[in-house]
């Protein structure tokens, strides 16, 4: 199975794609991109089986990437990993004046870096590997990455300086439109209501309450149609095979007149250890 992931070689999602690919799959299984909307937009054009992309950090919150590429491309959710995400510092010496990696694994060591280097300069690259090969050329750039991405090259100067030790990132695989499923313990939606009136996020959620169906997130995105206008990301603890589910997506799609619903599909999750 050909699976496309956040590249270059050697990061989080890198590692989290090796779960799907399985241990025993060649070097070619896996292909690499640096864009999250590109990851989900080459699955959707049936580039690739599937795609892995991160969705949501137990510190930092969204990948708000990953959702708004969740809006732009027509996808299934196959498959939720998760995963411990284990940052260390790496650079070629203890000397460095910039520190160089992924947004969200800046924003999971804050307190690390303001404690121990608080005058470094911090730069956003499009990936934690990204980082590190840029450490890897340039003395006076330090990456945060996985340890494994040291090589022999680069020196480990700390381990574990994420901010909370149950630092835990969630991935979704990604799967073209036609896989969508109906089995699994879990469902995502995408509702983009299109219009405005009190209440109107109460309606959205009765459906789900009224039967007894656990929302295990919801997360509000700018439409980028007008200032204040909303898409949801709504994640259900339920499976579209239940009537209930079903039910409650009827309900749903008879309140979004002028919007829409995205049913990406149900799912199970695998926590992957590494
Ligand atoms: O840069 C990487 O290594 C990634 O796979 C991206 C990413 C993210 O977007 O959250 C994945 C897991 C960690 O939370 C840090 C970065």
């Amino acid at each position: 199975m050909k699976v496309i992931t956040l590249g270059p070689e050697g990061t989080y999602s890198h590692r989290a794609a090796r779960a799907v690919v399985g241990e025993d799959a060649g070097d070619d299984a896996i292909q690499f991109t640096e864009s999250v909307a590109d990851i989900v937009a080459r699955v959707a054009d049936g580039e690739a089986e599937r795609g892995v992309v991160p969705i949501e950090n137990s510190i930092e919150g969204s990948v708000t990437e990953s959702l708004d590429a969740l809006c732009d491309s027509e996808v299934a959710v196959v498959l939720e990993l998760v995963t411990p995400i284990r940052h260390a510092l790496l650079a070629q010496g203890p000397e460095f004046s910039r520190v160089v990696s992924h947004s969200q694994a800046l924003a999971q060591c804050r307190s690390y870096l303001e404690e121990n280097h608080p005058d470094v300069t911090q730069e956003a690259v499009a990936s934690t590997a990204r980082g590190v090969e840029i450490a890897r050329e340039d003395p006076t750039a330090a990456g945060i990455a996985h340890p494994d991405t040291a090589g022999d090259d680069l020196q480990v100067l700390a381990e574990g300086i994420q901010d909370r030790t149950s630092n835990a990132t969630r991935f979704l695989v990604v799967a073209p439109a036609s896989e969508r499923q109906d089995g699994g313990g879990k469902t995502s939606f995408v509702v983009y209501p299109n219009t405005n009136h009190p209440g109107l996020l109460l309606e959205l959620l009765e459906p789900f309450a009224g039967r007894d169906i656990n929302l295990t997130r919801i997360e509000s995105r700018p439409s980028g149609e007008r200032l204040g206008d909303y898409v949801f990301h709504i994640d259900v603890a339920a499976g579209l095979y239940e009537d209930r589910t079903q039910e409650a997506l009827d309900t749903v799609e008879s309140l979004v007149g002028d919007g829409w619903v995205r049913t990406l599909g149900s799912y199970d999750t695998r926590h992957v250890l590494y």
